[in-house]
């Protein structure tokens, strides 16, 4: 048996996929009215419309309910990642807790299998991340992921327990590597469609994800994450995805920023809480990230995308 705490877009589609796959698979929702209508419609209409709900899922609103030791997906954005596990601690103590959401916390810059440490010291924390839409996953098609825990032997049994037909889990103990990764490409995301919805063009945007990723690495290199977790699915997987598809909700909000219109308040944009607390710690270490820096100050409203082109066009010529 799995359980997945939250249940939208992604952690639904999680859910879906490994109920189809033949196991008893628990999805929690807080909200009472959102399960009620989950459990008469075997859909979720307000995540993930137009995908049944597979037979072997079952939705719960109290996670006491989720049997002991049995691994749990926490599918939160990364902003609410802290409130969750606070509220929660002791139903969710003593087991895998497995990580799905993407991001830096702004408030302490901490990365989610860190804040798991911290606030459920029982729990052994791992992280699944990669290239994956949950509309891609949800109908069945092909994906790979990678799970990262620093603990070898629990990284393998969830590798097995997260594996399925079309869903493809690659193991690494490298959480630093998997989690930045994962970080900084919605980061250059909103870039990248940035760059897109003002028509510059995608010669523009190709050097974009690469300088992008000369971003990522910097920062991951230097807080000890290993080279190949960076050019795997979690870093450079993500960032081919997520820097060129209209799906990636990061993508779009660029898109918006770079034809000046406005973008939904209620769609989960990781990147740009993350934008913010990527450039905080980069400046703590003194790493140069210049498209970090652009994009936040896109967000502050301090610069005009045609700015921010100028001045990382003028920056001095160097080595690649
Ligand atoms: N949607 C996708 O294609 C993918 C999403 N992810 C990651 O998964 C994470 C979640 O994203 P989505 O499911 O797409 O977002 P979403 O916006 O569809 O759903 C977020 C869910 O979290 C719940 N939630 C918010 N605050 C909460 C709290 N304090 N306690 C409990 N539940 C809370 C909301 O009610 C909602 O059900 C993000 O970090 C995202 O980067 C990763 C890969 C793919
Ligand atoms: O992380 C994702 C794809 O791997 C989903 O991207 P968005 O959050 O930008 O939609």
């Amino acid at each position: 048996m799995i359980a997945v705490a939250g249940s939208g877009a992604f952690g639904t589609a999680l859910a879906i996929s490994l109920a189809a796959n033949g196991q008893a698979v628990q999805l929690w929702a807080r909200d009472p009215d959102h399960a009620e209508e989950m459990r008469r419609t075997r859909e979720n209409a307000r995540r993930l419309p137009g995908v049944a709900l597979p037979d072997a899922l079952q939705i719960i609103t109290e996670l006491e309910t989720i049997p002991a030791e049995i691994p749990v997906l926490l599918s939160v954005p990364m902003q609410r990642l802290r409130d969750m596990l606070v509220l929660h601690k002791l139903a969710l103590g003593g087991r895998p807790l497995v990580a799905c959401c993407k991001g830096v916390e702004l408030s302490t810059g901490l990365g989610p299998t860190a804040i798991i440490e911290e606030l459920i010291p029982s729990a052994m924390p791992a992280m699944l991340t990669g290239p994956s839409f949950a509309a891609d996953i949800a109908r069945g098609l092909p994906t790979a992921l990678t799970l990262a825990c620093h603990d070898r032997a629990a990284g393998r049994a969830l590798q097995q327990a997260l594996s399925t037909h079309n869903l493809r889990i690659y193991r690494t103990t490298d959480t630093i590597g998997a989690e930045l990764g994962g970080a900084v490409k919605n980061v250059i995301a909103i870039a990248s469609g940035a760059v897109m919805g003002a028509g510059l063009g995608e010669s523009a945007r190709a050097a974009l994800m690469t300088r992008g990723f000369a971003e990522m690495q910097r920062m991951a290199l230097a807080l000890g994450a290993q080279p190949e977790t960076l050019s795997g699915l979690s870093g450079f997987g993500d960032l081919a995805l997520t820097c060129t598809s209209d799906q990636s909700r990061n993508y779009r909000f660029g898109q918006s920023l770079g034809r000046g219109e406005s973008f939904d308040a209620s769609i989960t944009v990781e990147g740009a809480a993350t934008s913010r607390a990527v450039l905080e710690r980069a400046r703590e270490m003194k790493i140069d990230m210049p498209i970090t820096e652009a994009v936040v100050a896109m967000l502050d409203g301090t610069l005009q995308l045609r700015q921010a082109m100028e001045m990382l066009l003028s920056r001095p010529l160097k080595e690649e």
